[in-house]
């Protein structure tokens, strides 16, 4: 799976606490390796497609957790849903060529794809009838 913010924002612990066994002092800046996390073989039965494992729990954050994660959540989810379903109603999608699509990672703090993705579109007849 691919993370938007691999590494989450960071966080400063504010008293001392034990995280999985180890000692975190007060005032430990905190980041968490969501991509690790999401593509850990462990945590996960199928990681390409996020399947298995004992529920999705904290293994899937892409939008962090807890009092300080993404209030914007709901926001990007509904929005994604209707521009994803807007794209894939209103037009047709072909690869530009034989080759499957490259996921490759590229790397920055958001994770960019390696190799932009280059696809051909052409509106389908339902888009004519609404313009
Ligand atoms: C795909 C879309 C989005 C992703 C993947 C995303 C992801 C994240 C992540 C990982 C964090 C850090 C959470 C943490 O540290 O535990 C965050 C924080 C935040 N996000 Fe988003 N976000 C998205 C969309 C949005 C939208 C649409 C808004 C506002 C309309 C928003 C507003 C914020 C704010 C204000 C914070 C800081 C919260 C705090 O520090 O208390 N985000 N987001």
């Amino acid at each position: 799976m691919f993370p938007v913010g691999p590494l989450l924002v960071p966080h400063e612990s504010s008293a001392d606490c034990t995280v999985g066994g180890y000692h975190i002092p007060h005032g430990t800046m905190l980041v968490v390796n969501a991509w690790a996390i999401q593509n850990d073989p462990g945590l996960w039965e199928d990681v390409a497609a996020g399947e298995g494992g004992d529920g999705i729990g904290l293994k899937y954050m892409p939008f962090g957790a807890g009092r300080r994660g993404c209030p914007g959540e709901g926001l990007a989810m509904r929005v994604m849903g209707l521009v994803l379903g807007s794209l894939i109603q209103c037009f047709e999608w072909e690869r530009i060529g034989e080759e499957m699509v490259d996921m490759s990672e590229g790397t920055g703090l958001t994770m960019p794809k390696a190799c932009p993705l280059q696809a051909k579109c052409r509106p389908r007849p339902i888009l004519h009838c609404t313009m």
